[in-house]
């Protein structure tokens, strides 16, 4: 609990003065007022957590845990696609790997608690649980202890990676089963009607989608979750996935370091984090718009607006890498730009 209290207490509101001075930068350069929309916004956000910021390495940082929840048959793939997806990426053939690529983005995979005795090489091993969390439906998902410890692994690998040099984040996760534990947290969380927030996860049909619904809100009843109290939340409902980007996103804040949230997975971590401390959103970048139906409704709760409408459902941090070149093209404005001339 040391570790989340120190990194709480040492996240830092960004720097209004730096911000107002990049605006004014923007303002005199040869072009419309704010002519360059959102990229003029992200260009005062990361003048904001870092003066002359640009990303020097890139990480795409993946939380994989497997989920107790699964044996409610709530998503359309079994429990064992979570270490074939890992593996695949630590060979570099999953999806977000095929992506990394191409922004130049290195991908990392954490295992909190993949149900495998395998010894996957080149994983981070950070084993929490041996096989996962256990199952909402019945009881917890993890105790609290788990829970912030699940947390301040996150927060300890960030600083580990920041230490090496990574300055630009994205969060993903792999976890069959993570959209139905993050849905009943964002469901707890906020005022959000659980009809507006379950969605189909990895492709499941209307039938299973009435049953989750129906496991979301029986777990939620089972375990009686203080709304107030985000850790219980998360320990009650959520998952070790969502844990770790919860600390993931506290520990890039503190060590102000730009973070870009993914899916509905790593967006509900990021709601967790702000929850847990505020100043954490103004590190916080969003990608794009997943097509699970909390996503929208998330993005609102954190006065966001995602970026990227592609249609994407899956996860891994695919949708959050694509912001890399947005990023890096946001610090060059000012720059590469000339003066307006004064005529
Ligand atoms: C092959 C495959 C690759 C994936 N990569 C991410 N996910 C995504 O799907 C899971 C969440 O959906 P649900 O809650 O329905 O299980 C997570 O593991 C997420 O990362 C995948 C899912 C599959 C099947
Ligand atoms: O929004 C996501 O992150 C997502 C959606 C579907 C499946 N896995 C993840």
């Amino acid at each position: 609990m040391e570790i989340l209290k120190k990194t709480i207490e040492g996240i830092e509101k960004i720097n209004r003065e730096s911000m107002n001075s990049k605006e004014k930068e923007l303002n005199s350069l040869l072009k419309t007022p704010r002519g360059l929309g959102k990229m003029e916004d992200l260009a005062i956000q990361l003048e904001g957590i870092k003066e002359n910021y640009t990303p020097d390495k890139k990480i795409v940082l993946v939380m994989a845990a497997d989920n107790g929840v699964e044996a409610e048959k709530v998503s359309a793939s079994k429990r064992v696609i979570t270490q074939y997806v890992v593996e695949a990426m630590l060979s570099g053939n999953s999806s977000v790997n095929s992506l990394a690529v191409s922004f130049g983005a290195d991908v990392k995979v954490v295992d909190l608690g993949i149900d495998s005795e395998k010894d996957f090489f080149g994983i981070i091993n950070r084993k929490i649980m041996k096989n996962g969390t256990r199952n909402i439906r019945r009881e917890s998902a993890m105790t609290r202890e788990e829970a912030v410890k699940a947390i301040e692994t996150g927060i300890e690998i960030v600083d580990e990676l920041a230490e090496k040099g990574y300055n630009l984040f994205a969060l993903g996760e792999m976890g069959i089963g993570n959209t139905t534990t993050s849905s009943a947290v964002l469901n707890v969380l906020t005022d959000i009607p659980l009809e507006e927030i379950v969605g189909r996860g990895s492709g499941i049909n209307d039938q299973t989608l009435e049953h989750k619904k129906n496991v979301v809100k029986e777990s939620i009843k089972i375990n009686d979750p203080d709304k107030t109290d985000p850790l219980d939340v998360l320990a009650k409902v959520g998952g070790l996935d969502i844990a770790a980007m919860t600390g993931a996103f506290l520990g890039c804040a503190k060590n102000r370091i730009p973070v870009v949230i993914d899916g509905l997975i790593s967006g509900v971590s990021a709601l967790l984090a702000y929850k847990l401390a505020e100043n954490s959103r103004d590190y916080m970048i969003p990608s794009h718009l997943s097509e699970e139906p909390g996503m929208k409704w998330l993005m609102k709760e954190m006065d966001l607006e995602p970026v990227f409408l592609m249609n994407m459902k899956l996860g891994e941090g695919s949708g959050a890498v694509l912001m890399f070149p947005f990023v890096e093209a946001a610090c060059k404005i000012t720059k590469d730009v000339r003066l307006y001339p004064d005529v």
